[in-house]
């Protein structure tokens, strides 16, 4: 697979300026620094309890820092009103471990329920045009009126990636995509966000303890240690770094 790793010119869509954020006497992020380039994966490894889902819930206005600052596309995410952020998190698509489908729904209805929140963004009169798109980015098209319950797992992990895919969002972040797949799956998963990269020239936000998906991934990695990006690379980089707090994440 070709691997590009000279984003760092290109333009940032995600930047984070020493970021803050701690629990009383707990300092969990002590002046976080992350740039996302356009249409680069940048994968972010971080011990449990590192404070990655800290992070991106300030990135996602979820939890407030203490200070800091954070740019999404160009816009100060702490000057925005409710309805900007809002509108804003459209350009943000969500794929995380826990991403289930609603299983009252068919997987027609579980993609459409994010249009129909966002209709000013989208006319519900595409929505079937919409649908047939994401499926068919994840090869899926034929389950379009199955229930989840008939699908298999990584089956239906293909259809939470449509769903986050259907707002045509510009960042794209992950937490855990392959986590609990079997390597088969994790490799088809795997595949599909690079080809997904290609198609739509998405940046990727990609968080994971799989050595192998950051190997196969990355364009470039962060390392989140000690409250800080301790350290920013390629995966060749950080692979062969003789520092054994580095070292340590790819044992
Ligand atoms: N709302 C909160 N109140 C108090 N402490 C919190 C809160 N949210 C997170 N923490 C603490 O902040 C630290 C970082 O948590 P976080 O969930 O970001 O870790 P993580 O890197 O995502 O871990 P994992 O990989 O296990 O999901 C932890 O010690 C956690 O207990």
């Amino acid at each position: 697979m070709k691997k590009n790793t000279s984003y760092n010119t290109g333009k940032a869509v995600l930047e984070i300026k020493d970021l803050y954020k701690g629990f009383g006497d707990l300092k969990v992020l002590n002046g976080f620094n992350l740039e996302l380039y356009k249409g680069e994966n940048l994968v972010m490894m971080g011990k449990s309890g590192s404070g990655k889902s800290v992070m991106i819930k300030c990135m996602v206005g979820l939890m407030q820092p203490d200070s800091g600052n954070i740019k999404i596309l160009g816009k100060d995410i702490s000057t925005l009103s409710h309805q900007e952020m809002d509108e804003l998190r459209t350009e943000i698509g969500f794929l995380f471990q826990g991403s289930a489908l609603y299983d009252s729904m068919t997987v027609r209805e579980n993609l459409e329920f994010p249009l129909r929140r966002h209709t000013d963004k989208f006319d519900l009169k595409n929505t079937d045009e919409l649908v047939m798109e994401a499926l068919r980015n994840v090869g899926l098209e034929h389950t379009i009126d199955q229930m989840p319950e008939e699908l298999s797992g990584g089956m239906q992990r293909r259809i939470a990636f449509a769903r986050a895919l259907i707002l045509q969002p510009q960042i794209i972040l992950y937490d855990e995509p392959t986590t609990g797949l079997d390597p088969i799956t994790s490799k088809e998963i795997i595949e599909l966000m690079q080809t997904i990269q290609d198609k739509y020239n998405t940046s990727s936000l990609i968080i994971t303890h799989d050595v192998d998906c950051a190997r196969v991934i990355s364009n470039r990695m962060i390392l989140l240690l000690d409250g800080i990006n301790y350290v920013e690379g390629t995966f060749e980089e950080l692979s062969n770094s003789k520092d054994p707090k580095i070292k340590a994440f790819f044992k």
